[in-house]
């Protein structure tokens, strides 16, 4: 996935300024930033929720205004508000989608079955999803979101309100389908541990990308050991930047 320039506001607020990445299948890359950062923001408009007016979205090639059907079928998404049907069945629930992006028949069920099955849920496929705790029910979603077979996953906060073993699953999970088929991931987070040594990130801080590559390069060029540093660094430079210039404006 290519972006670039992008930029949106909500009235006044300036909620992404020239934000531009790239992402290439087998990344595994955390967008990481506090909350009002841009995340959001950012995946409605990758997702067509929002319209973008400033700045370009391609999906492998596809871009996300002239060619919206392309680029949508090669992403799968999970949102960070659950989106699942809590009085229908896990498989009606990824039966839907699956039709959704074209899927039906024998090859729908077939994909169905691999992705629960990979999501250690295969044998609550006929339970309502009411009836599914908190991590179970970000596995639906994720196994749905995977159904069509994107070439692109976006995660928006996935973790949030997991506990420690649940976390642990779905973030293992990934990182794992990231190698395995060569899926391109954006993470986005809050939570700093989630960006390990060997992943890249795109550090997003009031609506800005302040720094971004893999984790021990952004660290090294903050001149500081590890990310946690690296971000508290970078934040407090751009707040330092925004005062001086607030300052020189006045
Ligand atoms: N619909 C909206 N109308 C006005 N302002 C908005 C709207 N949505 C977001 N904002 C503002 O845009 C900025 C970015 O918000 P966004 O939700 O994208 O951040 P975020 O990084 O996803 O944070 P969070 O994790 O809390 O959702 C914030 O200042 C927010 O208040």
């Amino acid at each position: 996935m290519d972006v670039s320039g992008l930029s949106h506001a909500f009235g006044p607020r300036q909620a992404l300024r020239d934000v531009g990445f790239s992402l290439a299948p087998g990344d595994f890359t955390v967008l990481l930033g506090l909350n009002g950062a841009g995340k959001t923001t950012l995946f409605a408009l990758v997702t067509r929720l929002y319209h973008s007016r400033q700045g370009r979205i391609a999906v492998f090639g596809h871009d996300i205004r002239r060619q919206p059907s392309a680029a949508l079928a090669a992403m799968g998404v999970v949102f960070q508000q659950p989106t699942l049907d809590l009085d229908l069945t896990v498989r009606q629930n990824l039966a839907y989608h699956a039709s959704l992006h074209g899927l039906s028949g024998s090859r729908a069920r077939l994909r169905i079955e691999e992705e629960l099955e990979r999501v250690g849920l295969a044998d609550r496929r006929d339970t309502r999803v009411r009836q599914l705790s908190g991590g179970q029910r970000r596995r639906v979603e994720l196994a749905r979101a995977l159904v069509h077979d994107p070439a692109l996953l976006l995660l928006d906060e996935p973790t949030v309100g997991l506990d420690i073993e649940s976390r642990r699953f779905l973030i293992d999970h990934v990182r794992h389908l990231c190698r395995s088929r060569d899926m391109a991931v954006l993470w986005a987070t809050h939570l700093i541990d989630e960006a390990d040594d060997t992943a890249k990130v795109i550090v997003l801080h009031q609506g800005q990308v302040l720094d971004q590559g893999p984790v021990p390069q952004v660290a090294a060029r903050a001149g500081v050991p590890t990310l946690r540093a690296a971000f508290d660094t970078l934040t407090h430079q751009h707040q330092g930047t925004r005062q001086h210039q607030g300052g020189a404006a006045r």
